[in-house]
């Protein structure tokens, strides 16, 4: 079973307007909202591609009731820690005209001591049921930045694969602690090797300096230019296709769920590091946030091709 942990879990709610402008009142065309934060997205995707997946977390409060009540409505099976903080909201707000996305992303509750003893004692549990763990999001106030890297500490004595995707300082000290995969994209990289990213040079330097480290898959998601993947073997480019974009946000996620749900059904790396591309752009396609129908997938996988630009 894939697990997946959603440490600062979000109410997603996104606004569509024909025009959206700072220092104005603007009108909602349409809205829609459902229970998120990156580990729950990735489960969704997980779900509709036909895999076994659990969610995990925290939630509190009415929002966290909300996002409990918008899992079950999607069959969605959960197994969350109940906080006495309030579960936050996350807003995207899309504009018509431009197709600008902007993403206004609430910092979420404050964990409590006892609250992240629970969920150390939960993620051990897991442990015996789970072959693939998944790692995602923003780490809540009240928890140290090397939270991640304890829980895969934990879960690699237990042979269990562990996948991180976050940013900053917590991915730093996640990554310290040698998961199986991580997926950051191009602003993550920066912060990883403290400069821009400039040419793809900079990227197999960094991607290869982390293979080195013992991460098993490094995945360097680059949005509309697709991804490039490190190995054991070589570094793999997949291109993205091309695509009418509706909104991203979201793709990051189902990249992720494409990846350890083909790689948890035994295919090959590059056939996963196809899957991981076709269901991130598949995402972007799409209004709604991490909700892919595996054939769309599938039709898409057929216009991508992997490059193995180097041999290791
Ligand atoms: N504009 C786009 N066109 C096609 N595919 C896209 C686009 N943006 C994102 N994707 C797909 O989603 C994946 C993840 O997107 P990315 O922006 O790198 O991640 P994140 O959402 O974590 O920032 C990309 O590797 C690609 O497959
Ligand atoms: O946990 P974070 O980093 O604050 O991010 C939360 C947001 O990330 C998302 O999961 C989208 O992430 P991606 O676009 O990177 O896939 C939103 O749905 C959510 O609200």
């Amino acid at each position: 079973m894939i697990t997946t942990v959603t440490l600062n879990a979000a109410i997603d709610q996104v606004y569509e307007m024909n025009s959206f402008v700072m220092g104005q009142t603007n009108r909602v065309m349409q809205k829609f909202q459902q229970g998120g934060g990156k580990g729950i997205n990735v489960a969704r995707v997980i779900k509709a591609l036909d895999g076994d997946v659990l969610i995990g977390g925290f939630i509190g409060g009415l929002n966290g009731e909300k996002i409990k009540a918008s899992l079950q409505e999607q069959r969605l099976p959960t197994s969350f820690i109940q906080i006495e903080g309030e579960s936050r909201i996350c807003l995207t707000v899309t504009d018509y005209q431009t197709k600008e996305m902007t993403e206004l992303l609430e910092e979420g509750p404050t964990i409590q001591p006892h609250e992240w003893k629970k969920m150390l004692r939960w993620v051990e549990v897991q442990a015996e049921s789970s072959e693939y763990l998944v790692l995602s999001g923003s780490l809540p106030k009240g928890l140290p930045p090397n939270a991640y890297a304890t829980i895969i500490h934990l879960l690699k004595q237990k042979g269990v694969r562990v996948t991180l995707d976050t940013s900053g300082e917590a991915l730093k000290q996640g990554i310290e602690a040698i998961p199986f995969a991580i997926k950051p994209n191009e602003d993550e990289i920066s912060q990883l090797i403290g400069k821009p990213v400039e040419k793809q040079e900079d990227l197999i330097q960094a991607g290869e300096k982390l293979r080195d480290l013992g991460i098993e898959h490094v995945c360097f998601s680059l949005g509309e230019k697709g991804a490039l993947f490190i190995n054991s073997t070589g570094i793999y480019q997949v291109n993205a296709p091309k695509i009418n974009v509706v909104n991203t946000v979201g793709s990051g996620d189902a990249f992720l769920a494409g990846l350890i749900y083909k790689l948890s059904q035994g295919a090959s790396d590059e056939e996963a590091y196809r899957w991981a591309v076709a269901c991130g752009s598949v995402n972007a396609g799409e209004k709604e946030i991490a909700k892919v129908q595996k054939e769309s997938v599938e039709s898409l996988l057929k216009e991508l091709q992997i490059t193995n630009v180097k041999v290791r």
